[in-house]
């Protein structure tokens, strides 16, 4: 097991965002995160990676401890992550953005930037190699020199999967990677999805897009306020009826494309 998840528990004041999760995130595989707004997704990603501290709970990844790290150890032990709303630097090209994102989780210090030591100069040429190599892998090498401002939705998603990339995770968590684009653009996308579970790299994603998630992931697990509801199959999950009322059941709200 990649990564394994006990008895998780996020509390902000008296709301409990996440309560009492266990989830065991296995090598190589989809796993999918889905429940309702407010259901605590982003708050699993935000623990796993580091940016909260839980309340209680346990977090194992490639067996190390990670529940108490701060998210750039949590990165350099190979954890990459997109966010739901993409940050990349508009007016910086492409490339630029990749690399920056590549600088922010490697290991020089201001010193060795001042003083340009050898160091220096090899993360230098190691973080360009590997920027070059994450926009080939996502398909926007094209695009290398544009500024971001300018390339579409779905260019700017592959850009954002990219910088999770470049630092080589093992895993990377991908929050709503499909959100805003176009059917036809979503599909591209859950083939590069595809594409990195082909190369060994352990997915999980938050997705509201059902159909997607239902055609990509080995597993699914169901937040409901803070609660997991179910954990199974796609097809284990479509026909769990506590699912179909807490989430699926407003298919009316659901999106399906
Ligand atoms: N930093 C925070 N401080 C206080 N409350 C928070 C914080 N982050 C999240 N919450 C609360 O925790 C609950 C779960 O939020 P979270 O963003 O994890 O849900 P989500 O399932 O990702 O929702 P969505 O699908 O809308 O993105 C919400 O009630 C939210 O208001």
């Amino acid at each position: 097991m990649l990564v394994k998840v006990e008895k998780l528990t996020k509390s902000f004041g008296g709301l409990t965002a996440i309560d009492d999760v266990d989830l065991d995130i296995e090598k190589g595989k989809i796993t999918a995160i889905i429940g309702p707004n407010g259901a605590g997704k982003s708050t699993f990603f935000n623990l796993i990676s580091g940016f909260h501290p839980p309340s209680t709970g346990r977090i194992v990844f490639n067996n190390h401890d990670i529940t108490k790290l701060a998210p750039n150890k949590v990165a350099e032990l190979g954890i990459g992550r997109t966010f739901q709303t993409t940050n990349l630097f508009a007016q910086a090209s492409v490339l630029d953005n990749v690399m920056i994102g590549h600088r922010l989780r490697t290991k020089s210090g201001l010193l060795d930037a001042i003083l340009r030591t050898k160091r220096e100069k090899r993360e230098e040429k190691e973080c360009l190699e590997k920027a070059i190599e994450a926009l080939d892998f996502v398909g926007v090498s094209h695009l290398s020199y544009q500024p971001v401002a300018l390339i579409s939705q779905e260019a700017q998603k592959r850009v954002a999967f990219a910088l999770a990339l470049a630092t080589s995770p093992e895993l990377v968590l991908l929050d709503e990677p499909a959100a805003g684009v176009n059917p036809d653009e979503t599909d591209g996308l859950a083939e590069l999805i595809e594409k990195m579970a082909h190369n060994g790299i352990t997915v999980c994603l938050i997705e509201h897009k059902m159909q997607m998630i239902m055609n990509l992931a080995d597993k699914i697990m169901v937040l409901n306020h803070g609660k997991k509801i179910a954990e199974g199959t796609p097809k284990q999950i479509s026909n769990h009826e506590e699912v179909i009322e807490a989430y699926l059941g407003g298919s009316k709200n659901a999106k399906t494309s």
